[in-house]
């Protein structure tokens, strides 16, 4: 049986994770992190954010010095018993599902949480509105476009109401309107689930905007991690991106990315 696991901070440490002989992640602390926070990822392509997640909700081979969230000690558990906790959303869903969008959904959720389709429904329902994809719902997943089916797995990672939620790049296939409904609607329920929501973005923009704190990787290490505005510097972009940029502060004081070029490698 899975072990109640008590609402309250994730902590991490010492993550070391080798695949086909590779050192990806080497002894890798995070901060605490808490609930009630929309923490962003940020890293070149390769420096291992995808891994980190996946070592997180037990889906690759990783060590850990500590892993626990609240008084719960996750380390022991493998993925299906993290998984009622811990929900990770990868970066595209698998495309050759043959089940309409409400069906994938009830089957997720009565295999994840055991619940009937009387159950289920409501919560299916309610997902799918809250995404904004109600006139999906009869749709198949197999035809859908690459936005359409990334807001699905949104909806059916938040249907599981987990207590931790990985996202792999959720906006690379979201149009601008999306990507803010999104943002907007993780931040809410961030808020009000007290969720734990860490989320990986290459839109620093995003991040600036709708993350409290923003962890900075590269090269399998943490650069930094802290506020997303004193973290994100020209300095840290030079280190992890290979970019000139200024950091602006627009007409409402929100401050803003602007990359004026490519640094001699
Ligand atoms: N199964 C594997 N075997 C060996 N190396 C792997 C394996 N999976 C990933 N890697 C390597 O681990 C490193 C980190 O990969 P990862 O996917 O975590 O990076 P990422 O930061 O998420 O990149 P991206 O932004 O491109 O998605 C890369 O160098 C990658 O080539």
């Amino acid at each position: 049986m899975t072990p109640h696991i008590a609402n309250g901070e994730l902590r991490a440490l010492e993550i070391t994770v080798r695949l086909n002989g590779r050192l990806i992640l080497d002894a890798l602390n995070l901060p605490p992190l808490g609930a009630g926070q929309m923490v962003a990822l940020l890293g070149p392509n390769g420096s291992g954010k995808s891994t980190l997640l996946k070592s997180l909700a037990g889906l690759v081979p990783a060590s850990f010095g500590a892993l626990s969230l609240g008084a719960s000690d996750l380390a022991p558990l493998r993925a299906s018993a993290r998984a009622g906790h811990i929900r990770y959303l990868p970066q595209s869903l698998p495309g050759d599902i043959h089940l309409t969008v409400t069906e994938s959904l009830l089957v997720a959720l009565r295999a994840g949480r055991a619940l009937n389709t009387q159950h289920a429904f409501p919560i299916v329902k309610t997902a799918l509105a809250e995404l904004g994809i109600s006139d999906l719902a009869n749709r198949y997943l197999d035809e859908l476009s690459g936005g359409q089916k990334q807001l699905v797995g949104l909806a059916q990672a938040l249907s599981h109401e987990p207590q931790v939620l990985l996202l792999d790049e959720p906006l690379a296939s979201l149009d601008l309107n999306h990507q803010h409904h999104v943002m907007q609607l993780l931040g809410r329920l961030t808020q009000e689930r007290r969720l734990l929501t860490l989320i990986v973005l290459h839109d620093l923009n995003s991040v600036l905007q709708y993350c409290g704190q923003a962890l900075l990787m590269r090269d399998g290490a943490l650069l930094a991690s802290g506020a997303p505005a004193k973290v994100i510097t020209a300095e840290s972009l030079a280190a992890m991106f290979g970019v000139r940029a200024r950091i602006e502060t627009c007409s409402l004081g929100r401050p803003y990315v602007l990359v004026d070029g490519l640094l001699p490698i």
